[in-house]
């Protein structure tokens, strides 16, 4: 009853509504849980998405013209070559005075409102013109500096003033334009905060997990990374741009940023309706001539040192001073201006308002506008500025993607949870303890759908099987149950799934011993290019051991849903008591076709341990005429064959014949040929004719190896461990190393790896391993020797000297040619206490630690369990965890366990 009750109680802390096959329920098993309340992640993700399905889509416009604005002043030189700036010639240029004068020769009578010229050599003078009545703007006119002439207009100037309007009030009228640019930058704001939230890493004090991503990921991980990583760089910018947006946008903040700043603005005053245009109105006075600048310019000259830009407003009435706006030479930005006044007919100084005299809060204001368009940091900061702006578009295509790709996984499981819940056969009597429980740790989906499929294809093969997600389970409440299936995916740097947290945090804490009694089969889903491939997994399984809990069969790992390794999920799980009819053709989820095998020819074979203690290890070698290249750390996918005896034992058993001709998979062959290279169906059989057994039959999955040689050694090596089971040999050690004649053609196909990859340079590399783990070693070794690379450790782990010396010509010759300054060979069983490779590295911490902080890389290749583990251990223990963290995400901790 304890299990029962353990079970049901679980059920009610789920966060969705999952149909779980409980045995303990009374109508049938199977229950629906009303929907939780919302975790604070998931409240976060909620906002997230729908602020980007929804304002994301029109932040692309903004970010569009923002990065249009942010160079248009360059794109409108390149538009308009010779107007605004022009070959610098020897003499000065014209003085505001001058340039009013050459203006009025070429005609242009209108009333001017301003000059501005700057002090750089060849820099045009700009003229503004008084607006015509009805319009906003006046014309602009730009003057050659030298020679007078009045270039004209800028080309383009309207399309950038649409595209401002665009930007800044999209083309609404002005005051509702900003309101909803106000919201909009809120918006942008709320994404980036809680984007911020929710790629919050474990270890927030790792620069590269916040700033880096591998650009070789695919799919969903790829797209992550660009989202999450890109929008970290972003971050700062769209800050600096939404907090200044705000400002302008809303008045309430506005004034009360002034008035934090001492510098509050008169209230704002409507402006005075517009006369109507009548026939009869007063007759216009003529424009009054513009005032002489001469003196003007001369005492702001003399009052102002040396300037960059200056602007001179012309005064509206006659008898009023000239306004003069400019910047120095030395303006920490483009709004650091200064004013004067001056009185043109008598050069009178009336008001000077300096900025370097102004207010701390008054300078702090002026920082707005070029914080916005980030001229403030100078051109670095406005390229900055630019991209942030053109990765708006970028974070809602690929937010888009997400999104989508996160609805179709969603539907995919919701899919896979009504066909498992048609599987599930009502009224199941018993226990929790004879209960088969399908345990998942999910992120986005795919796991859940495995072990959704796995246990329906478990339940039709008989057995009573049950199905919860982590989320709603405690180590504790595994001890109901005899044996528990896990399918764990994982998440950030091999982190749980969200939802598998707390269980994860719960296993931390159980003492040894705890779940003892307890059998387990693990599925961890991973992609390779993550430094942590298959992270949680791993971590969940070392819990489970450290608990007592005993593993039914070595953890199975899956790259990126690849087919191969589901199969033997599959097939593993039909090796389990109960399970021997388990259907081994279920679809599991995503799988797609690998890459297809090529014929390799197998022209070598040697034992190189003979009279060892252990499995006799096979150096084997390969040949094939299509092009083939690898990097070393690569692995091969080898697929397998059973031994002729086996097919023919079993042919004799199903009473068919060997040489009738069947199609596998479309192509044509022996049935002995189809069922070589295939899992041979359990009895009873009963096939109506031979085509029927090929059709039912399920290929075998590929088993992997470490590559040992390099393609300059002219054929591909592997070292195969002959394995031995109660049943015989090893079906694809034993087919490799006993079954298959010399010149058979083993259908292989070479896979990167790129977490185990070469060192590029001369950095001092450690190889630690053990048994057939030399092999990946030693291909890195040979590719180190070759390019003349010396500072090689090798610390090598195997059982007797006598026997299991392993390639000691060739390492005793990168000894003697100074590649292998140091060697420890480790023999665990050559007298006393067994002695590991992990002991040899805690008797070396000093040397360990000197060779980490020389920049060295270090490889683990061989048995995950016992040296992989216990080398990490050794590791962390040495290092500390944090050395070992950033070794991890620096590439530095290289390893290819199994
Ligand atoms: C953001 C993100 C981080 C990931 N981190 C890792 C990782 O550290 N190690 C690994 O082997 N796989 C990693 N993966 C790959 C997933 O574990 C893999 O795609 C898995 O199939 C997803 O299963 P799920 O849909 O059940 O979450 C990551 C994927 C994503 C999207």
């Amino acid at each position: 009853m304890a299990s029962e009750r353990t079970l049901s109680t679980a059920s009610t802390t789920t966060e969705t509504a999952i149909p779980v096959s409980d045995p303990a329920a009374p109508s049938g098993g199977r229950r629906w849980r009303p929907p939780a309340l919302p975790t604070l992640r998931q409240a976060w993700f909620q906002v997230h998405w729908f602020i980007g399905i929804t304002a994301g889509t029109v932040l692309v416009v903004i970010g569009l013209t923002g990065a249009l604005l942010a160079f248009h002043e360059e794109i409108l030189d390149v538009m308009n070559p010779g107007v605004r700036h022009v070959a610098p010639a020897a003499g000065p240029m014209l003085t505001p005075q001058q340039t009013v004068e050459a203006v009025l020769r070429a005609g242009r009578s209108e009333r001017i409102s301003s000059v501005a010229v700057q002090a750089e050599p060849g820099t045009s003078a700009r003229v503004t013109f008084v607006p015509r009545p009805g319009e906003r703007r006046g014309d602009v006119v730009y003057v050659h500096p030298y020679s007078g002439q009045v270039l004209g207009e800028l080309q383009g100037h309207g399309f950038f003033e649409w595209i401002e309007s665009l930007h800044r009030w999209l083309l609404l009228p002005r005051e509702p334009g900003r309101v909803v640019l106000g919201v909009l930058a809120i918006c942008l704001l709320g994404l980036s905060l809680s984007g911020l939230y929710l790629r919050w890493p474990r270890n927030p004090l790792r620069w590269r997990t916040w700033l880096t991503f591998d650009p070789a990921l695919k799919g969903r991980s790829f797209l992550w990374g660009l989202h999450s990583v890109l929008g970290t760089w972003a971050l700062v910018m769209y800050v600096a741009l939404t907090a200044t947006g705000i400002y302008w946008c809303f008045d309430v903040v506005r004034d009360t940023v002034d008035g934090w700043a001492g510098q509050k603005r008169p209230p704002r005053v409507a402006a005075p309706a517009k006369p109507p245009a009548s026939a009869n109105a007063e007759p216009k006075a003529p424009e009054p001539a513009p005032p002489d600048l001469a003196r003007t310019w001369a005492v702001f000259q003399q009052q102002a040192g040396d300037w960059a830009e200056a602007s001179l407003r012309m005064p509206a009435k006659a008898g009023q001073p000239v306004q003069v706006t400019w910047l120095d030479a030395k303006a920490p930005h483009e709004r650091a201006r200064s004013r004067m006044s001056i009185d043109p007919a008598t050069g009178k100084l009336s008001a000077v308002d300096r900025y370097a005299d102004r207010s701390l809060g008054a300078r702090a204001l002026s920082t707005i506008y070029p914080v916005h368009m980030g001229t403030y940091f100078g051109l670095p900061g406005r390229v900055a500025m630019m991209l942030a702006s053109l990765g708006l578009p970028l974070f809602a295509v690929t937010g888009w993607m997400l999104y989508l790709d996160r609805r179709r996984q969603r539907r995919a499981t919701e899919a896979a949870r009504a066909a498992h819940g048609q599987g599930v056969p009502t009224a199941v009597a018993g226990t929790a303890a004879e209960t088969l429980l399908v345990a998942y740790a999910s992120q986005a989906g795919q796991a859940e759908r495995i072990a959704l499929q796995s246990a329906a294809a478990l339940q039709q093969a008989g057995l009573r099987v049950a199905v919860q997600s982590l989320a709603q389970l405690t180590p504790a409440a595994l001890r109901a149950h005899r044996r528990v299936l896990l399918v764990a995916s994982s998440f950030g740097e091999g982190e749980p799934p969200d939802s598998a947290r707390r269980f994860t945090r719960l296993l931390e804490q159980q003492g040894a011993g705890t779940l003892a009694g307890l059998h387990y089969g693990l599925l961890a889903l991973g992609d390779r290019n993550y430094a942590r491939f298959c992270g949680y997994g791993h971590a969940l399984d070392e819990g489970l051991r450290h608990a007592g809990a005993a593993p039914l069969f070595p953890l199975i790992e899956v790259d990126n849903g690849d087919a191969a390794a589901l199969a033997r999920w599959m097939q593993t799980l039909a090796t389990l008591e109960g399970a021997e009819h388990l259907a081994l053709d279920t679809p599991l989820a995503d799988t797609g076709p690998g890459q297809p095998c090529t014929p390799w020819r197998l022209t070598h074979r040697e034992c190189l341990n003979p009279g060892s203690e252990g499995g006799p290890l096979f150096e084997l070698a390969l040949t094939t005429d299509a092009p083939a290249t690898w990097h070393p750390g690569a692995l091969v996918e080898v697929q397998a064959q059973h031994a002729a005896e086996a097919v023919d034992a079993w042919l004799a058993a199903a009473g068919l014949a060997g040489t009738d001709a069947v199609h596998l998979a479309g192509q044509p062959c022996t049935l002995a040929e189809a069922l070589a290279q295939s899992v041979l169906p359990v009895p009873p059989l009963h096939f109506a004719d031979a085509q029927a057994c090929a059709d039912a039959l399920v290929p075998l999955a590929p088993r992997t190896y470490s590559v040992a040689s390099l393609p300059q050694d002219g054929a591909l090596q592997l070292l195969v461990r002959q394995e031995r089971h109660a049943g015989g040999l090893g079906l694809a050690s034993g087919w490799l190393t006993a079954h298959a004649p010399l010149g058979t053609l083993v259908p292989m196909r070479l896979v990167a790896n790129p977490r185990f990859d070469a060192a590029t340079g001369d950095v001092p590399c450690l190889f630690i391993g053990n048994g057939s783990g030399l092999a990946g070693l030693r291909a890195h070794l040979r590719a180190r020797v070759q390019a003349g690379h010396r500072r090689n450790w090798l610390l090598f782990g195997e059982r007797h000297s006598a026997h299991d010396t392993l390639c000691a010509t060739e390492i005793a010759g990168w000894q003697a040619n100074g590649f292998l300054p140091r060697l420890d060979r480790v023999f665990s069983r050559d007298g006393g206490e067994h002695r590991y490779v992990q002991d040899r590295l805690r008797a070396a911490a000093g040397e360990l630690r000197a060779c980490v902080a020389d920049g060295a890389i270090l490889y683990v290749c061989g048995s995950a369990q016992g040296m992989g583990s216990g080398v990490d251990a050794v590791l962390a223990e040495v290092l500390g965890a944090e050395v070992l963290d950033a070794l991890i995400a620096d590439g530095r901790y290289r390893r290819d366990v199994y």
